[in-house]
């Protein structure tokens, strides 16, 4: 039963047709899988595959392998079409897989047969082979020529489209084109074949049943699958071509898969095929490694193309009419081998090579797994095609119409065995894919031409051309004539005695004659007016399709030219979009590598915050005793010092009171200075004091602060009465004797209208003290600080704060402040006014406090130092 989609069209019939889902059980085949082991390398090698039947295999695991450690260690069987032994020869491998598909080939049907394995388990000695022994492919082509032999078209009659299909062309064009290459091919002509291989020499049988009512020609490609990209083995270009362009699988009218832009070479021997081949070759990506002396590193698929097209009633020349063109193809797969990485060692290249080999079969795997699943349970599962370029390039195969044969190639050696297990799994799993018989049409009883129209013709030009010859005249012909006037004529013997009878016979048979010729002629005279009639319809016609012939030409090559301006579009921006996809990949993986690092970078992170987190509160937990600790000290400090405070407020309260008692008139003076110095047990001699008389000499600790100087020089007698001061800083010489002062006056003195007045020679007048330079450095070795303010009367005081710069060793430089120098003013009738309102009650004071006065600063002002802001009060 056939599927109950509408008649196909004639050219989808040509290459694999797409998935028919409603294609019943016995439309389809199964995959047919062969097993070959190859003959052990060494005899010291142990084998963990034996041979049970001539369709299955015994593995064993070996006590070395990893499923064997893993408890896994069951013997397990596998069941093929066919087991080849290790002794099993190349011809043998090809009659039993290749052939059939050879055979299917010729009968336009497709094909797919592709070698599969560990590395260096033999599949491109199975498929290749070497001098001695031929492997499929050459034999395939070798046998493909011997049974076309002279029924190929002449070349470029058939001619690629460039989109996966055959133009026609007449035989004057092809003769044309044939010209130009002769040209070329003068010119320089390359010969790729190897000389060491000399595989034409194959004795090999043609296949019977080739339908010789057709032309055929052969074309071939070669393309490698390298880290996942396509490369055109058979680019032009020298013959070792490193950097060949990148090819992109695209999907034509018929929706099958091809290579674009691939180089497509007519084939008329099998020399020439095994040139293109070599050449191929040639370039293949081949390497070293620990397993394999050459080990494939690319998938490489090989694939014959034969176009066949019926000739024309005549049998002289093909129908030109693409319509009625049948393709097969057959490609023949070698895939690179699967390897263990731990086993190969491989790093680098080589390793990015097995890393890619592996993904891409194991995406061949996954696509089969998936397929099978919807063939046998029914579900609808995508099967990723595209994940692969291998698996995407023979979608057609699998979905569509065709013969698929695998030969697994194993290594029976131990240790092999782990990688050789999962190719048997593989292969089981291949094993029950079914893929859609191709369905075959004769185009010749398409169109209603009988058969053996070009034996005909050969023997047609067989004899014209012997009648051509010399000795022509001796032939005899039997031209069997179209035209009979009837039986031969009847014995004339007149001697008889029926003679009158006999001519009255003849007589009679002439007339028929001549009437059979008069009717023949009428006959004839109507047939050549139709024929006439027909010639002239012909004619007629002819002009017509050939006025609309070259419109459509004309139309074809407007098309051509925007199909050929959209391909070169699509084909950059496929490029582009290639080269995307390839940045995109790398930038997904550095993202992935930041991201890990990110992550790993924030895990530490969290580690250390964490660790620094327990730290903290360990230290915590130790400063916050501390801390206490320094509170209660603080607290201790405190208390102490406000005792001081209280202490010295005290102190120099009663001081002040005894200041006062000093300034106050004579008269009082004497009485209150006696009461104190009695009070405080001083000793004077003289208790009187007189206008303009030398002060009296009172005990050092009852004097002004000023007065306790240090040095035995005698001050002069104070010009104010009551004072009896003998302080030598009263000397300006002495207050400011010149050593680099720095004088800082914030504020604009407010004039006084004073005899003395504060000013100092040779000083450094500054109004702000902001530049650290002022008073650090090498010149400055005196700070005074100028201030003005109202004291307690709401007199204006003026205050003189005196210290010694140190230099800091930081750089800087403190002021140690050791003497204040104040100049006030008096309205003497308010002083004498409040002076003797107050002698009562400084008297009462006086007598309370028994302890010198002290005058001093109670806080000096803050100066600044750039590196240490210490200040002190050195009471003089
Ligand atoms: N059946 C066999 N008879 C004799 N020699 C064989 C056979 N099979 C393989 N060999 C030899 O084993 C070696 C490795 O084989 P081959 O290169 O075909 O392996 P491979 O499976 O293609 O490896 P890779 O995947 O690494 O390309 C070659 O030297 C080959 O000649």
């Amino acid at each position: 039963m056939k599927s109950a989609r509408s008649k196909p069209r004639l050219n989808e019939l040509r290459t694999p047709a797409r998935s028919r889902n409603n294609l019943i059980q016995g439309d389809r085949d199964p995959v047919n899988v062969f097993c070959r082991l190859r003959p052990m390398q060494r005899d010291t090698d142990v084998a963990c595959i034996k041979i049970l039947s001539p369709t299955t295999i015994l593995c064993t695991p070996p006590a070395s392998a990893i499923s064997y450690r893993n408890e896994n260690s069951k013997a397990m069987k596998y069941s093929f079409k066919e087991v080849f032994p290790p002794e099993t020869n190349q011809p043998e491998v090809f009659d039993k897989v290749a052939l059939p598909l050879v055979e299917g080939l010729i009968k336009g049907k497709n094909g797919l047969m592709f070698t599969y394995g560990v590395t260096g388990s033999g599949k491109t000695f199975t498929m290749t082979g070497d001098p001695q022994n031929c492997g499929i492919l050459p034999r395939a082509l070798n046998i493909i020529f011997k049974t076309i032999g002279d029924l190929q078209a002449h070349k470029y009659v058939f001619k690629p489209d460039k989109m996966n299909m055959f133009d026609i062309q007449s035989e004057a064009e092809a003769m044309l084109e044939r010209q130009q290459e002769l040209h070329k091919l003068k010119t320089g002509k390359k010969n790729n074949s190897n000389p060491d291989l000399a595989m034409s020499s194959m004795e090999l049988t043609k296949i019977e049943g080739i339908n010789e009512d057709n032309q055929y020609a052969v074309f071939v490609t070669y393309v490698e699958i390298y880290n996942n990209s396509v490369f055109d083995l058979l680019e032009d270009g020298p013959p070792v071509c490193k950097n060949l362009p990148v090819k992109i699988i695209r999907e034509d009218a018929a929706h099958n898969m091809y290579v674009h832009g691939v180089t497509e070479i007519e084939i008329k021997s099998a020399e020439e095929a095994f040139d293109a081949f070599y050449l191929g070759l040639k370039r293949k990506r081949m390497a070293h490694t620990t397993l394999n002396a050459e080990s494939s590193r690319s998938h490489s698929v090989f694939t014959i193309r034969l176009v066949q097209a019926p000739v024309d009633e005549m049998g002289e020349s093909v129908i030109q009419n693409k319509k009625f063109l049948s393709i097969s193809q057959l490609s023949l797969v070698d895939l690179a081998g699967s390897e263990r990485t731990n086993r190969t060692k491989n790093t680098g290249q080589r390793l990015r090579e097995a890393g890619n080999i592996n993904k891409s079969l194991m995406t061949l795997r996954t696509c089969l797994e998936a397929l099978r699943e919807n063939q046998v349970n029914g579900a609808n599962n995508m099967v990723p095609y595209r994940e692969s370029k291998i698996t995407h390039l023979f979608k057609n195969f699998f979905e569509g119409e065709g013969q698929v044969r695998m030969v697994v190639c194993a290594n029976p050696r131990a240790e092999d065995y782990d990688e050789t297990v999962q190719v048997m799994r593989f292969a089981e799993v291949a094993a029950e894919v079914e893929v859609a018989k191709p369905q075959v049409m004769d185009m010749g009883a398409v169109m209603g031409l009988t058969s053996g129209r070009r034996k005909a013709h050969r023997l047609f030009t067989t004899a014209r051309d012997n009648l051509a010859r010399a000795d022509a005249k001796d032939l005899e012909l039997d031209l069997g004539l179209v035209y009979s006037l009837g039986p031969d004529f009847p014995s004339l013997e007149l001697n008889s005695s029926q003679a009158a009878h006999i001519i009255k016979e003849l007589m009679a048979h002439l007339e028929m004659r001549l009437s059979r010729r008069e009717t023949l002629k009428r006959s004839k005279a109507i047939k050549d007016e139709r024929l006439r009639s027909a010639l002239l319809d012909l004619e007629k016609e002819s002009l017509e399709v050939r006025s609309e012939n070259s419109a459509l030409k004309a139309q074809l090559a407007a098309a051509e030219r925007r199909v050929r301006a959209l391909e070169e579009r699509l084909t950059a921006t496929e490029s582009t979009s290639l080269s995307h996809q390839r940045k995109l990949a790398e930038l997904t993986e550095y993202t992935s590598n930041l991201k890990r690092d990110l992550q790993e970078k924030e895990l530490l992170l969290s580690q250390n915050k964490l660790d620094k987190e327990k730290q903290k509160k360990i230290l915590e937990r130790k400063y916050n005793h501390k801390i206490a600790a320094e509170h209660e000290k603080a607290k201790e400090i405190r208390s102490e010092k406000d005792r001081l405070r209280n202490a010295v407020e005290d102190k120099e309260n009663r001081l002040r009171m005894i200041a006062e008692a000093l300034n106050v008139e004579r008269g009082d003076n004497m009485e209150f200075n006696l009461k104190c110095t009695g009070d405080m047990g001083a000793q004077t001699s003289e208790r009187g004091f007189t206008p303009g008389s030398t002060p009296r000499a009172l005990p050092a600790h009852l004097l002004t602060p000023f007065s306790a100087a240090r040095d035995s020089r005698e001050t002069p007698a104070s010009s104010r009465r009551g004072v009896a001061v003998a302080n030598p800083r009263h000397k300006r010489s002495l207050s400011a004797d010149g050593r680099g002062w720095v004088e800082h006056a914030p504020n604009k003195l407010v004039p006084m209208g004073t005899v003395l007045k504060p000013s100092i020679h040779n000083s450094k007048v500054v109004n702000k003290l902001t530049n650290v330079k002022d008073i650090a450095n090498s010149k400055t070795s005196k700070y005074c600080l100028i201030s003005q303010e109202q004291d307690t009367d709401g007199e204006l005081e003026t205050k003189l704060y005196k210290g010694d710069v140190v230099p800091t060793c930081g750089g800087g430089a403190q002021v140690i402040f050791n003497d204040v120098e104040m100049l006030k003013q008096f309205s003497p009738n308010r002083e004498s006014r409040e002076n003797r309102s107050s002698v009562s009650e400084r008297r009462s004071n006086c007598a309370r406090h028994s302890g010198k006065r002290r005058e001093t600063a109670s806080s000096p002002p803050q100066t600044p130092s750039n590196s240490s802001k210490k200040q002190r009060v050195d009471d003089d």
